[in-house]
């Protein structure tokens, strides 16, 4: 799509500019704002609305990432999640409130898009990567034209961080929701070279139970908040609690082929 609608009239085609805006999924980078991307920032500075994911009553780790570049609130949108550990997710309720919120902000962002603005979606790490920004983006892409640009994703910010290589030779990395139950974790982790493991939180107890049964616990690295403000790196082995934020992971390092 080049931004042009093509009208046919009898003399010459005619080329009109299309009044749309662009629709922008931008890759926010896994915390410290040195990991974002030119291309990132520079949508950040021009972009007449933008719009963050967040906790009610919280800031939001994508909000936060871009603080030393935006300046001008007026443009700001925040979207805050009507729940996230109120109601189980698979609960009727909170579907349709899910369903209801992505809808109604959709339609905020299709007048403003519809009215040639264009709106850039500030999202933490990679947004194809179990982001937010997707529910926006599958419900506008094929009314507006879509940019997406590429984030440093919280994994690789994560095992930098901790200072190891997650895969070498043919390791296989599997990559797993901590929301899954305790039998398919320990099948997972029991056939793989590597894991990381997202979405912590309060299943901390349950990874740590599917680590020891797939006989991997001594190897797994704990990473809370990696290249933010608070980031915590310790083996899960050394860690006594099982407190753990949403924005944390568990690292399970490949051991493969090292010539
Ligand atoms: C329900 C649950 C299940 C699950 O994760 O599967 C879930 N979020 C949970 C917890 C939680 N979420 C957040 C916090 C506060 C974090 C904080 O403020 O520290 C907490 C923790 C808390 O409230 O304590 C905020 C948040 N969440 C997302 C973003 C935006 C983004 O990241 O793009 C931000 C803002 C981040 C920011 O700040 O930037 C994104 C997603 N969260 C989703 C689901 C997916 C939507 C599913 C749908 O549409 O149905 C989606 C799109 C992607 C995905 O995760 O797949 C899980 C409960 C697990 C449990 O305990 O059982
Ligand atoms: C909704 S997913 C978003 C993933 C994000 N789009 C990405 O590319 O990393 C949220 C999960 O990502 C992980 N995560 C993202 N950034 C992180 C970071 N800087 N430190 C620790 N965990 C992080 C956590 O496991 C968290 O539960």
């Amino acid at each position: 799509m080049d931004g042009f609608e093509r009208l046919d009239s009898p003399a010459e085609e005619i080329l009109v500019a299309a009044v749309t805006g662009t629709l922008y999924g931008v890759g926010m980078g896994p915390g410290d704002p040195e990991l974002l991307t030119v291309k990132a920032q520079r949508i950040l500075q021009c972009a007449p609305v933008l719009v963050h994911f967040c906790k009610r009553g919280r800031r939001g780790n994508a909000r936060t990432i871009a603080d030393a570049i935006l300046r001008d609130p007026a443009r700001e949108m925040a979207l805050a999640y009507p729940y996230t550990t109120e109601i189980h997710p698979e609960h009727p309720d909170y579907v349709a409130a899910l369903a209801g919120f992505y809808d109604d902000a959709a339609g905020q962002l299709a007048d403003h898009l519809g009215a040639g603005r264009d709106v850039a979606i500030l999202s933490e790490g990679d947004p194809f990567f179990y982001g937010s920004f997707m529910h926006l983006w599958r419900r506008l892409k094929d009314r507006f034209p879509v940019e997406v640009v590429p984030g440093v994703t919280g994994m690789s910010g994560c095992w930098t961080r901790a200072g190891t290589p997650i895969t070498w030779g043919d390791d296989v990395l599997t990559v797993l929701p901590a929301t899954l139950p305790l039998a398919a974790l320990t099948e997972r982790l029991r056939v793989t070279d590597a894991a990381v493991v997202m979405k912590l939180g309060r299943h901390l107890p349950k990874v740590r139970a599917a680590l020891a049964a797939a006989g991997v616990l001594e190897r797994a690295i704990y990473v809370e908040r990696g290249t933010m403000a608070g980031e915590r790196v310790v083996m899960l082995a050394d860690k006594a609690d099982d407190d753990a934020p949403y924005f944390s992971m568990v690292l399970l390092p490949g051991e493969g082929r090292r010539p």
